[in-house]
């Protein structure tokens, strides 16, 4: 379990993370979501005690950061890779940091075969590409095993076989009853990896919800309409007072409606039709409307919109 509670921080005179609360659960994939600049790292590295919070509190298994017994056991993080050296190898990267948080060195060779560089392992990380590293700072949050994980922006960098592999690896972190925190700028990122998502906007939260709730409400599109008789369901679509737009012969999109009732008109005329599909709209317009008003309603601070 992790507690944010009532956290804030500021630089120079702006907030950038505003009497945030928010609980992760364990057993379930969290997003942590906001446009870039909205305060996810910020908060993630006061998570870590890396960040002197101005206000509020955050507990790692109801215990402050500073005060667990043995951190790297307790919570493991992904953060900026600041710390990775790259003139040594990432086994090397890895040995230190464990034998810096007390883990035993077997535990750096399950971390390599865990996130796949177990062949690379021996290679100075100047020669990994970006998805590499993203590996290999995960290799670093897994090291002590922890119960709490938290990733910021794990998919950055990595190709669709990479984040296809993340998601499935936070996915059996959340089954194995750890609680996992993930961060993203994307929600289309996290659509399929997390359970319940955590939305800020310029550092306050907008909603903690389950994601499957947020993708329902993305607005959907036109109903695209192939049909041979397609003049003549366009016309029959028209007399009821909807907008037909013409897309091709044989092909139209009706806006506001359903492929439902489309189907039924035509049913009922005894129409034939070829296809019948509706366009969901883009989730990204949908999640950053969310955004974008809370910043408005901060009245405000426009460096802190997203630039994406
Ligand atoms: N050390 C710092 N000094 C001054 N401003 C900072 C500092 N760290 C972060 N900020 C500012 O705080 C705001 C929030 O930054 P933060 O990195 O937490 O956002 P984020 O949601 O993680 O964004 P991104 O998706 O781009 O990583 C930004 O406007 C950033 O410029």
């Amino acid at each position: 379990m992790l507690e944010v509670r009532d956290l804030s921080k500021g630089y120079g005179k702006r907030r950038v993370v505003d009497e945030l609360s928010f609980t992760v659960r364990p057993g379930v994939v969290t997003g942590f979501l906001g446009p870039n600049g909205a305060g996810k790292s910020t908060t993630m590295k006061m998570v870590m005690g890396l960040v002197r919070p101005d206000g509020g509190r955050v507990t790692v298994g109801g215990v402050p950061y500073a005060s667990l017994d043995d951190p790297v056991r307790r919570i493991g993080a992904l953060l900026d890779a600041g710390w990775i050296q790259p003139t040594v190898s990432a086994r090397t990267n890895l040995r230190w940091a464990a034998a810096l948080g007390g883990v035993p060195a077997g535990r750096v060779e399950q971390v390599l075969d865990l996130v796949g560089l177990a062949h690379a392992g021996n290679r100075k990380v100047k020669g990994f590409s970006l998805g590499m590293r993203q590996r290999l700072g995960i290799a670093m949050a897994l090291l002590g095993d922890a119960p709490v994980l938290m990733f910021d922006e794990p998919m950055n960098g990595l190709d669709p076989e990479g984040i296809r592999w993340i998601r499935r690896l936070l996915k059996t972190f959340a089954a194995e009853g750890r609680t996992v925190l993930v961060s993203s700028h994307l929600l289309s990122e996290l659509a399929q990896a997390a359970d319940e998502a955590v939305v800020i906007g310029a550092g306050r939260l907008i909603a903690h919800r389950p994601v499957r709730e947020l993708v329902a409400e993305v607005p959907r599109g036109p109903v695209l309409v192939t049909a041979p008789e397609a003049d003549r369901l366009a016309r029959l679509v028209m007399d009821r007072g909807l907008l037909v737009t013409a897309v091709a012969p044989g092909t139209f999109t009706v806006g506001d409606t359903t492929p439902a009732w489309i189907g039924e008109l035509a049913c009922a005329h005894r129409i034939a039709v070829h296809e019948l599909r509706q366009e969901v709209g883009s989730l990204e317009d949908a999640y950053f409307a969310m955004t974008a008003s809370s910043t408005e309603y901060r009245g405000g601070a426009p460096e802190n919109r997203s630039a994406s």
